[in-house]
C-alpha cells in the first residue's frame, strides 16, 4: 500500500497564445522571478518548473512554453499531449492575439480533451493602448467557460494567481482520482510504470522507490502476485 507521503504530485501545464503575447516572459517571471524587455521568439518548445505548496502538500508545476508562431504548430502540438492544465494568453495591445484565443482552445482540446483552462489577458500595464474592451474579454471567457485573469508580467501583477488557481484545481482532481483508485483496489499505480493517469487530469509519480516489503504488499493488493 503506497502512503501519501511517498507520492509527489506533478502537473503539466501548457501555455499557448500568439507570438509576442508574453508566454516566455510569464514563465520566466513565475519560475525565476525575472523579466526582460527583449523579445526572443520561442523556437518549438521550452520548459521550466516550480514547486508550490497546495494544502500543505508539495506540488511540482511543469510549465511548457510553446511557440506562438504558426510555423511551429506541428512541433508544439506533440507537446500538448498529457497536459493537465492550460493557459491561453493574449496581449492587451494585439487584436489578432485576442481573435486567435478560440483557435488556441480548440488546438489544445483536440490533443488533451477538456482540461482546467484559464484565459490570461497579459500586458495590462498597457491598458491605455488596449484593443479590446473589458466586456468583450469577459464575454469571451464566459463563452469558453474559463476563468479570466488580467496580468502584467512586467509589473508582476497577478501572475502567480494564475498558476495557483490551476494547480489547486488539478490537485483536487488528482486527489479525487487517487482516492478512487485506492477504494476500487485497481492496479493502476505500479512500481514499474509509476504514474497514475486518468483522462489527462492527473499524474502522481513516486518520488522514491518503495521498500521491498511495501512493493510486495502493493503488488498483492493490486492482485498481481
Ligand atoms: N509592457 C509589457 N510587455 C511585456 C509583458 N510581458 C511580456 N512583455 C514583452 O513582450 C515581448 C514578447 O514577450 P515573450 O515572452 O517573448 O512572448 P511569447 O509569447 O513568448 O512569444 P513567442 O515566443 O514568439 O511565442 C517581450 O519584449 C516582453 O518583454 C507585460 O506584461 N507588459
Amino acid at each position: 500500500m503506497i502512503r501519501e507521503e511517498e507520492l509527489e504530485i506533478a502537473i503539466k501545464v501548457v501555455i499557448v497564445g500568439n507570438g509576442g503575447v508574453g508566454k516566455s516572459s510569464m514563465i520566466q517571471r513565475y519560475c525565476k522571478g525575472i523579466y526582460t524587455k527583449d523579445y526572443k521568439k520561442t523556437i518549438g518548445v521550452d520548459f521550466l518548473e516550480r514547486m508550490i505548496d497546495i494544502d500543505g502538500e508539495d506540488v511540482r508545476i511543469m510549465l511548457w512554453d510553446t511557440a506562438g508562431q504558426e510555423e511551429f504548430d506541428a512541433i508544439t502540438k506533440a507537446y500538448y499531449r498529457g497536459a493537465q492544465a492550460c493557459v491561453i494568453t493574449f496581449s492587451t495591445t494585439d487584436r489578432n492575439s485576442f481573435e486567435a484565443v478560440k483557435d488556441w482552445k480548440k488546438k489544445v482540446e483536440n490533443e488533451c480533451g477538456e482540461i482546467p483552462t484559464v484565459l490570461v489577458q497579459n500586458k495590462i500595464d498597457l491598458i491605455e493602448q488596449s484593443i479590446v474592451t473589458f466586456e468583450e474579454t469577459e464575454l469571451l471567457a464566459k463563452n469558453l467557460g474559463v476563468r479570466l485573469f488580467q496580468t502584467s508580467v512586467k509589473e508582476d501583477l497577478n501572475v502567480s494567481n494564475v498558476f495557483r488557481f490551476l494547480a489547486t484545481k488539478c490537485h483536487e482532481i488528482i486527489k479525487q482520482q487517487y482516492n478512487n483508485v485506492l477504494s476500487q483496489n485497481t492496479p493502476t499505480i505500479s512500481q514499474f510504470n509509476p504514474t497514475f493517469h486518468s483522462k489527462n487530469s492527473g499524474t502522481i509519480v513516486l518520488t522514491r522507490p518503495l521498500r521491498k516489503s511495501k512493493r510486495k504488499s502493493m503488488l498483492k493488493k493490486c492482485g498481481w502476485i
